[in-house]
């Protein structure tokens, strides 16, 4: 099938991608020139494990392409996807600016029978309201369908092409047909198909983000009480998920969900809950106890030194949302980095693959490390906010060298307590008993 993808960013690019390695034809495009420039050259502008591969064996087989110029690429498709960002606006309620100026720039040259597939998390509504808008821009009617992405960062691909189910709102056959046509490839076990309403559809996809909100903010709040209460969370977490009624999934405690999704999401769907006259009490809990569970290791930190704060060197290992990918998009370390730079501490910071990211945003303020343990050097305290792989199992011996005091806060519980008191560390992770 002949595809156009625009918006070639996170969810563009991976789709895109994917839907090429599946023998479509797929050009991405996207207004960010420089961009789409380094896409030309073979450059990927994120890090995702496995894209690169990908990117370059579809491109280099004529399949994959990339282009600024919305025109041709949609003049010759018969699926164009809407995959542009819906960021958070400022009453928390979903910015539609990039998909309103994405659906002006498709209208003039969409072919007769296209279908224009809405791939962007979008409020429940949207499909309908981009309906009336081609129709009006077109003077015809176009087929719009709603199709909401639920892949991972850092898993994107294996996501992509294997998800556990794929959902699309429709309102006519010929999209309904088209679309379980493009995803026959990727359904060929018990994974379902599930055809609804656009409406549906698009509440399906914020109604799956907030309940996974839910369970982490939930778990949260239990690994505080467990502090207080003297258990330890990692024990209640195994005690509960053999039930298989609840499960191990998205159960981990930390420093609070990150990420351009789950905020934004919980926000946009309690915005949606209220304009329809529905305190959503839930998804406002859930919200409020992500942005406390932020500050969580700010608490313990400034707890631990007191007034001494000031001028201590603190090191900060994982900057990123989440493991594998360098994505700092409402990134838990933010939070703690403000924090201490307000505090006058020196921060030494390391990840990864997110420091360009956290460079751009604080320049000269931070010093960068590339090597985890040198980011050791000096300081009074490491703060751990991303579980990368490569941070599981450190030479504790090297660490303690290197540091100027053997003092840990553990954001994402990577290490057991008794082992770092054999280590002879001070270590305070979330929801375990502290040693000190
Ligand atoms: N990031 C994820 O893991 C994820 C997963 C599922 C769903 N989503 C949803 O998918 C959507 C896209 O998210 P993202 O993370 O890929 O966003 P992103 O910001 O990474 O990418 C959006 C891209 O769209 C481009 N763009 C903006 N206006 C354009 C226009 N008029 N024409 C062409 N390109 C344009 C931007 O330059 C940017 O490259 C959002 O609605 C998001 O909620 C994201
Ligand atoms: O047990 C857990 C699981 C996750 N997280 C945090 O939750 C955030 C989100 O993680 P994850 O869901 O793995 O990454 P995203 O890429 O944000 O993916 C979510 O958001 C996407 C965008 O809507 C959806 O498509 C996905 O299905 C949904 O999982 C991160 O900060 C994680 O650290 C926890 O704190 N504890």
């Amino acid at each position: 099938m002949k595809i156009a993808m625009i918006g070639t960013g996170y969810v563009g690019l991976v789709t895109g991608t994917c839907l090429a390695d599946s023998g479509n034809e797929v050009t991405c495009v996207d207004i960010d020139q420089a961009k789409i420039e380094r896409l030309e050259q073979g450059v990927i502008p994120i890090f995702e494990p496995g894209l690169s591969e990908l990117v370059v064996r579809n491109a280099q087989a004529g399949r994959l392409r990339f282009t600024t110029r919305t025109a041709s690429a949609v003049a010759s498709a018969q699926l164009i996807f809407l995959a542009v960002g819906t960021p958070s606006a400022e009453d928390g309620s979903a910015d539609l600016k990039y998909l309103w100026s994405a659906v002006e720039s498709i209208a003039p040259h969409l072919a007769p029978d296209a279908v224009v597939v809405v791939k962007s998390t979008v409020p429940v509504g949207t499909n309908a309201a981009i309906f009336a808008k081609l129709a009006a821009l077109t003077g015809r009617v176009c087929d719009v369908a709603s199709n909401p992405e639920f892949l991972k960062e850092g898993a994107a691909i294996n996501d992509f092409q294997y998800p556990d189910r794929v959902v699309v709102g429709v309102r006519s056959e010929h999209a309904e047909t088209l679309l379980q046509e493009l995803y026959g490839p990727y359904l060929r076990t018990d994974k379902p198909f599930l055809s609804m309403t656009p409406e549906s559809a698009e509440l399906t996809k914020y109604v799956a983000n907030a309940l996974l909100s839910t369970k982490i903010s939930f778990i949260n709040e239990m690994a505080n009480l467990c502090e207080r209460l003297k258990g330890d969370i990692n024990d209640v977490r195994r005690g509960i998920g053999h039930d298989r009624r609840i499960g191990f999934q998205f159960l981990f405690p930390g420093v609070g969900y990150g990420g351009s999704c789950f905020p934004k999401d919980v926000r946009a769907l309690a915005n949606m809950a209220r304009k329809v006259n529905l305190e959503p009490r839930m998804l406002l809990a859930v919200d409020e106890v992500n942005n406390a569970q932020k500050s969580v290791l700010i608490e313990k930190i400034s707890t631990y030194f007191g007034e001494a704060l000031p001028g201590r060197t603190i090191a900060i290992w994982g900057l990123a949302f989440k493991p594998r990918t360098d994505d700092i998009r409402e990134a838990p370390a933010l939070v703690l980095i403000d924090y201490l730079l307000e505090q006058g501490c020196r921060v030494i910071v390391h990840d990864p693959e997110a420091i360009e990211n956290v460079k751009q945003q604080y320049g000269s303020r931070l010093i960068y490390c590339t090597q985890p343990m040198d980011a050791l050097e000096g300081a009074d305290a490491l703060a751990i906010n991303t579980e990368w792989g490569e941070f599981r199992n450190p030479n504790f011996d090297e660490m303690r060298r290197r540091m100027k005091q053997p003092v840990i806060f553990d954001g994402r519980n990577l290490y057991e307590p008794e082992q770092m008191r054999q280590h002879q560390f001070v270590y305070h992770s979330i929801g375990r008993i502290a040693v000190e």
